[in-house]
């Protein structure tokens, strides 16, 4: 692994690193933030994904969540949403391909080889920064952005045990009946939609392992509202009694002054599970 930059931020240190990757097949590249705590131990560790064209930089620089992480002594990671480089496969639309992994194992061609970014967001990354950071891996919780908000409900409810809590900010919530998640599950994974489930929040909700608390906010001026269909998601969880508290934010959009507006919020509530839960 290499160390890109390290910045000092609010007390602690934001880095960036590069690492080669066994799941996807090519170099990586993430930012975490620690908090000045981790002098004294391990720290619980908080996912940010990122959503459509982003990379690791995107939320890093513009979601203001290094403020309220060194508030709690909580670390974030900020992975990439795909592999990247010029042996992989990639499409001339923004919403397919390099940037936009949709965080699940390809299994078909030409992505198979490299898109395997569920592998890489919960088995190799985990591993990495366990093994070479003093992060607290038996805390954990994930948050996310849109496509990554699509991430972080899906992984939290299909790795029960493994994230404390889940939010997200403006999520892809039904990508099955959605032309955000039809296009990219079909090219990703194959056109049989069975496998395409377990990477819906929305029908996973159901089958969900995940017990613990969840935040959603999405703004009512979203310029993606109908792509995102909040409004599954609430019916799903409400059938199902889930705990959850699914916001409408009067006025806001999908942009990054909306993410950095609640990110307080989100911080908090993480750290209320990453702390007492
Ligand atoms: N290029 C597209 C939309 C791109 C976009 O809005 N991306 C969002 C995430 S959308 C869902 O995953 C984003 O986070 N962009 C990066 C940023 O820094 O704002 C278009 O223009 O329609």
């Amino acid at each position: 692994m290499e160390t890109v930059s390290e910045n000092a931020a609010f007390g602690g240190v934001q880095g960036v690193y590069r690492h080669a990757s066994s799941s996807t097949n090519c170099d990586m590249t993430f930012g975490l933030f620690l908090p000045e705590e981790v002098a004294d131990g391990p720290v619980p560790l908080l996912w940010y994904l990122s959503g459509l064209t982003c990379t690791h930089e995107n939320a890093m620089t513009k979601a203001g969540a290094q403020a309220w992480c060194a508030e709690q002594g909580i670390a974030m990671v900020f992975p990439d949403t795909s592999p990247r480089g010029e042996g992989v496969a990639d499409d001339e639309a923004y919403d397919l391909g390099q940037g936009a992994g949709f965080y699940v194992n390809a299994t078909q061609a030409p992505w198979a080889p490299h898109f395997q970014m569920w592998d890489y967001i919960t088995e190799e990354l985990p591993t990495l920064l366990g093994e070479r950071f003093a992060l607290d891996m038996d805390r954990q919780s994930i948050t996310g952005h849109s496509m990554g908000g699509h991430g972080a409900l899906t992984m939290a409810m299909n790795l029960p045990g493994r994230f404390r809590s889940v939010s997200a900010f403006a999520p892809i919530c039904n990508p099955s009946a959605s032309d955000w998640g039809r296009k990219q599950l079909t090219a990703y994974l194959g056109a049989d939609e069975a496998a395409w489930a377990r990477h819906d929040a929305t029908l996973m909700m159901q089958d969900s392992g995940f017990d613990g608390p969840i935040l959603i906010d999405t703004g009512t001026s979203d310029q993606f509202l109908d792509l995102l269909k909040p409004e599954a998601l609430a019916q799903a969880a409400a059938a199902r009694r889930q705990q959850a508290v699914l916001r409408m934010q009067p006025g806001y959009d999908h942009s990054y002054f909306f993410v950095s507006t609640f990110m307080e919020d989100h911080v908090s509530f993480h750290a209320e599970a990453l702390y007492r839960g």
